[in-house]
């Protein structure tokens, strides 16, 4: 998309746009003043153009792009309740150029102010920005994917994942399908399993209105690690644009089942209990503010699949997120078999090979059996590091010069969306149903003490 774009966020006053996108857009700006950028901001708070102003300069300069904030055209605040066709309407008549309107509220917002635009007149060529969660089942995401549908054609949808924007997950194209080392070794043949596990040492950080609803499953694993696992498990695509990249997504999700088909064997949870991460001393998830003891919500989740297609089918894809863990842990890792036959007269007895994506900072390492010690014989692990490129743009900036350039080869296509809700719903209903214990672990633990370990 050339050309003068109005950007009108709603959800202006929210933590994802102060947080997430007003950095990223100043980062981006920074990277790229030719752009025409009108930023309008619009919520149901009560702020002037002067608070907002401040805002995004404040949030310019957490990105170091401060300078960045004379290069927008127009800097302007609405206060408006997005849920009313008539606030909407005034709203979309303030845009010149291409409109974009990115939903930055939370999902039950975002659905129903999709289905008040239905009677609001949109500019040709308006872009949908919508959030993760997209709806809150697959009933939702499907009933959401029929309004949106009906408002502009699929490629002006953008359903985000920042994960998608995430160099790693982009160097994880480049390293399966620019390399002939790896694509051949790319399947059941060699792969024994893959884990992708994002562990992190954030607790809930103030986040109860959202989260406590979501959950680790739905926050984490229902958007951002399937659509990682999409990326390591799809047909090598004839080209990245809009279409190959997203065809091959949508065909590994819909391959993609609980491992043998049992979500209470393949599936477990846990929530944390008081701890101390380094310094900081965590409650009990249940003692956050804003949080609903009744709710049973899980702050790590733990879930195996298997893609079933003549590439991958019975390897175990085993996917993991969690809050107030010991350390950030964020890898891709593909464990390889071990050798048919290792000739006899090697001593020790090392597993296959791993190759493992770090994401941020992005490295990659391939861990690899030697010998050559003081016995010559004697089988020892060495690790072979390599530092990948970070991008030039933070992951959300990523996600929002895809959505000013109108290119939807990064963004969740309907299809997908709807796919990872149905991937996940029989572990949904069996939490739902109690069937799968919810386990505890002290904040600053790696979990429960009797969970075995991964990878
Ligand atoms: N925050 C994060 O780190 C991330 C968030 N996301 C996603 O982004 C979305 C927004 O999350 P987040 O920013 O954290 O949520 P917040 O609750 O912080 O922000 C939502 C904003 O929307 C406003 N709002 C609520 N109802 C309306 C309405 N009817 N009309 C206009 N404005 C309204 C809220 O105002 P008020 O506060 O006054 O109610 C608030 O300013 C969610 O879908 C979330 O999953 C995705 C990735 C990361
Ligand atoms: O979408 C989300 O992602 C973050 C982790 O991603 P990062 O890029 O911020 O590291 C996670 O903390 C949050 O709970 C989730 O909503």
């Amino acid at each position: 998309m050339g050309g003068d774009t109005t950007l009108l966020i709603l959800g202006a006053s929210g933590d994802l746009t102060s947080r997430l996108l007003l950095p990223a857009l100043g980062q981006l700006l920074t990277r790229e003043p030719e752009r025409r950028v009108r930023l309008l901001g619009a919520g149901i708070d009560d702020w002037t153009d002067e608070r907002w102003a401040k805002a995004v300069r404040a949030a310019f300069r957490s990105a170091d792009a401060e300078p960045a904030f004379d290069s927008v055209a127009e800097t302007t605040y609405r206060t408006a309740d997005i849920t009313k066709a008539s606030d909407l309407t005034e709203l979309v008549a303030q845009a010149t150029g291409r409109l974009a309107l990115y939903f930055a509220v939370p999902p039950a917002i975002a659905a129903a102010a999709c289905e008040a635009l239905a009677d609001v007149e949109l500019p040709e060529g308006t872009i949908l920005a919508l959030e993760k969660p997209f709806g809150s089942d697959l009933a939702g995401a499907q009933a959401l994917n029929r309004t949106v549908r009906r408002l502009v054609p699929e490629n002006q949808v953008f359903r985000v994942d920042h994960f998608l924007g995430r160099s790693t997950t982009l160097n994880l194209l480049g390293a399966r399908f620019a390399n002939r080392v790896f694509e051949p070794v790319w399947s059941s043949h060699h792969v024994e399993s893959v884990v992708i596990r994002f562990d992190e040492e954030l607790g809930l950080e103030g986040r109860a209105r959202y989260y406590d609803k979501a959950g680790a499953l739905v926050d984490m694993i229902q958007s951002h690690l399937l659509q990682v696992l999409a990326f390591v498990a799809m047909e090598p695509p004839a080209t990245l644009t809009e279409v190959d990249l997203r065809d091959a997504t949508g065909a590994a999700l819909r391959a993609t089942h609980v491992w043998d088909d049992n979500a209470v064997h393949s599936s477990r949870r846990a929530r944390y209990a008081a701890g101390t991460i380094g310094e900081r001393e965590l409650p009990a998830y249940v003692d956050e503010p804003g949080v609903d003891p009744s709710h049973e919500t899980e702050t790590l989740a733990e879930a195996t699949f298997e893609v079933r297609t003549a590439r991958w089918a019975g390897v175990p894809f085993t996917l993991r997120s969690g809050k107030a863990l010991r350390e950030a842990t964020h890898e891709i890792l593909i464990r390889f078999r071990p050798v048919h036959h290792l000739p006899d007269g090697f001593t020790g007895d090392e597993p296959g090979s791993v190759l493992r994506f770090m994401l941020g900072p992005d490295r990659m390492s391939l861990e690899l059996n030697v010998n050559g010690g003081e016995d010559p014989f004697e089988l020892s692990r060495t690790r072979l590091h390599a530092k990948l490129g970070e991008g030039a743009l933070l992951a959300y900036g990523e996600v929002l010069s895809s959505i000013l350039d109108g290119d939807a080869a990064l963004a969740v296509r309907g299809d997908a969306a709807e796919e990872c809700w149905r991937i996940l719903t029989p572990i949904l209903d069996a939490w739902q149903r109690g069937d799968v214990p919810l386990d505890e672990y002290p904040a600053g633990s790696e979990g429960p003490a009797d969970w075995v370990p991964l990878g």
